[in-house]
């Protein structure tokens, strides 16, 4: 079976993020990832890492809360958004410092053509240069749930890695996303895994548990573990009771 990861942004709301840490690591995780710190104190919430002795998988380079449904959806391919994206970028490398982050996710944004596609690859191959010792992943997001998305097309991401060809930038697969803008989940890893860096799950409809949807997750375990990947898999979905009582799916 793959490693879990929970997602703290999503999972155990009823409590602060810092107490989130515990239960997630009495839950039986051994890593989390946090898609917003940014309001959060840094310095705590290490201590609460290190309390529980959990990673933090991952987190997203700002702006901080994209739950936001106004607001702004990353900018690494906003041709007009170039310094903020990377004054932004500087900014999640000191928290990534201080919560010993694995992985950066560094969102597109909301744009179209040509000019984008230029800035994104620009964008993330000096991302890739300014922190060779960071692991970075870009994500395709399917523009249902996020109009205007940029990168909502697993084959522009492909393209843009391989281009790119950086050791430290790779793929954030979704399984959720994968299903809306693909279909075929399992075939799609098959495709992908060997430039994917993590990986995110929920079923389809409602982004809920694993097993609450159409999507075959017996079948994605098994895919996954047939292609070596060894990185986290993260729950990072709506639970669709309590937390705790939708675990049950790490043993499907
Ligand atoms: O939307 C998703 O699936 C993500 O993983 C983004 O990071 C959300 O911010
Ligand atoms: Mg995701």
């Amino acid at each position: 079976m793959p490693r879990f990861c929970a997602n703290l942004s999503l999972l155990f709301t009823d409590l602060p993020m810092v107490e989130r840490v515990s239960a997630a690591a009495a839950a039986g995780f051994e890593a989390v990832e946090i898609l917003f710190p940014y309001e959060e104190n840094a310095a705590e919430l290490s201590r609460a890492l290190k309390a529980s002795r959990l990673k933090l998988a991952l987190i997203n380079a700002p702006p901080p809360n994209y739950a936001d449904p106004e607001g702004p959806r990353g900018f690494a391919a906003v041709p007009a958004a170039k310094d903020r994206f990377r004054s932004d970028f500087r900014r999640t490398l000191r928290y990534a410092e201080t919560l010993g982050v694995e992985r950066i996710h560094l969102m597109a944004g909301v744009a179209e053509g040509a000019d984008a596609a230029a800035v994104f690859a620009d964008n993330l191959a000096w991302a890739a240069a300014t922190a060779p010792n960071r692991q970075l992943t870009i994500e395709p997001i399917n523009s249902d749930d996020m109009p205007g998305y940029f990168l909502d097309d697993f084959a522009v991401a492909v393209a843009v890695l391989q281009d790119i060809g950086a050791p430290n930038l790779s793929l954030q697969f979704d399984a959720y996303h994968a299903h809306r803008i693909i279909g075929d989940v399992i075939g799609t890893w098959n495709a992908v895994a060997p430039l994917v860096g993590h990986v995110q799950v929920a079923d389809f409809p409602g982004r809920h548990e694993p097993g609450t949807g159409v999507i075959d997750f017996p079948g994605f375990f098994a895919a996954i573990d047939a292609s070596g990947y060894d990185g986290w898999v993260s729950a990072e979905y709506h639970p669709l009771k309590s937390t705790e009582a939708g675990l049950g799916w790490r043993k499907i």
